[in-house]
């Protein structure tokens, strides 16, 4: 667990008390920009040269085990922590010397704040909406986050789940130009998690906020993030879209179907299609039991940690042993074309 020196969200108002910092129009110059990132804490190095840069309005996903240096990384970005070297640029500023106007344009969604219980949740956002120039009126924030009912509830009073679509309402009362989400969902209920990601896309999409996640949901990054970026042991090991890490990860589908002496088959592939036409021009006719399974970002991902040694095995991450049999978890037997069949 990293000692955080982010402040608690009691000083964040103070610095946005500053006058309203320009908008910047869709920029061909990325709101993040990150050159040879390096960080050491004591002898130890945890970044080892960490490349990334995160266009206006993009949803990024930081995905990695425990220990990959993510928190660092995004410590580092928002100012919080002193980098070893490399060059950062944030909002055309460099984090380490971010002043109030910057700090006030960006948006910090914090893995656990425990400050103001004492404080009732639409008196805290009301407050905390005073600092900002330009803010969200906190009665439709309370809705969009799905809190109205607990307005008049004191903070401590809130469950676990309700206090951090409260951190969400903090996150991005001050309407910022760039929000850091981190691990943003833990806690939340399905229909809280759905509201949440429609609340993204929505800041994404149509207000243009670029978006820095990290989150240990591979579900939630594949829906919501535009691209993602791997860090393993402190580098950087893949970055696309979900799709191009699928292919990068060479993750197959999966195909299962009924044989006609009534035992399961599946089958791993890079073409399903063939293998369900060849399937069914077998068959002459429908394939009894057929599902095809395309590879999910969580395949890909536990097959890359996979490619990579192991890294994060020992964390209690699943590694490419799934249970399911997912594709490409590399249990099969192979077949004479490289696909791997399994009865
Ligand atoms: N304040 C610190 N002092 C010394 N070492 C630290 C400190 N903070 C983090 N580390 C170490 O740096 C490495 C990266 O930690 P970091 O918290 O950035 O990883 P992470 O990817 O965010 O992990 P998690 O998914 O568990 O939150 C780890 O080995 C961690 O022990």
């Amino acid at each position: 667990m990293t000692t955080s020196p982010r402040t608690s969200p009691a000083t964040i108002p103070a610095a946005a008390t500053a006058p309203p910092a320009p908008r910047p129009a869709a920029s061909a110059h990325p709101v993040i920009r990150v050159r040879d990132l390096r960080m050491a804490y004591g002898a130890t190095d945890v970044l080892h040269g960490v490349d990334l840069d995160i266009h206006h309005g993009e949803v990024f996903a930081l995905l990695g085990p425990n220990g990959a240096g993510k928190t660092t990384t995004v410590e580092i970005l928002e100012g919080f922590r002193q980098r070893s070297g490399g060059d950062v640029t944030v909002l055309g500023t460099d984090p380490a010397r971010g002043g109030d106007a910057w700090r006030g344009r960006i948006g910090l969604v914090l893995q656990s704040w425990r400050d103001h219980r004492r404080w009732r949740v639409g008196e805290l956002l009301t407050h905390f909406a005073t600092y900002y120039p330009d803010p969200r009126d906190p009665a439709g924030l309370l809705r969009l986050v799905g809190l109205t009912e607990q307005a008049g509830q004191r903070v401590d009073q809130l469950s676990g789940g309700q206090r951090r679509r409260l951190d969400v309402a903090l996150g991005i009362v001050g309407r910022p130009e760039l929000l850091f989400l981190d691990e943003p969902t833990t806690g939340f209920d399905p229909q809280a998690r759905r509201r949440f990601h429609v609340l993204v896309e929505r800041l994404a999409r149509e207000e243009g906020v670029t978006i820095l996640l990290t989150t240990h949901d591979l579900a939630e990054a594949e829906r919501l993030a535009d691209r993602i970026a791997m860090l393993v042991n402190g580098r950087i090991r893949a970055l696309g879209t979900p799709a191009e890490l699928a292919r990068q990860a060479a993750a197959r589908a999966e195909v299962r179907w009924t044989a006609d002496d009534g035992t399961p088959r599946r089958e791993r592939t890079a073409d399903p299609s063939r293998l369900v036409w060849e399937l069914h021009r077998d068959a002459d006719g429908p394939i009894a039991g057929l599902e095809v399974r395309r590879p999910t970002l969580e395949d890909t991902y536990l097959r890359m940690l996979h490619q990579e040694g192991g890294a994060g095995a020992g964390d209690g991450e699943r590694d490419g042993e799934d249970e399911g049999g997912g594709p490409g978890d590399g249990s099969g037997e192979q077949c004479e074309n490289g696909e791997e069949r399994v009865a």
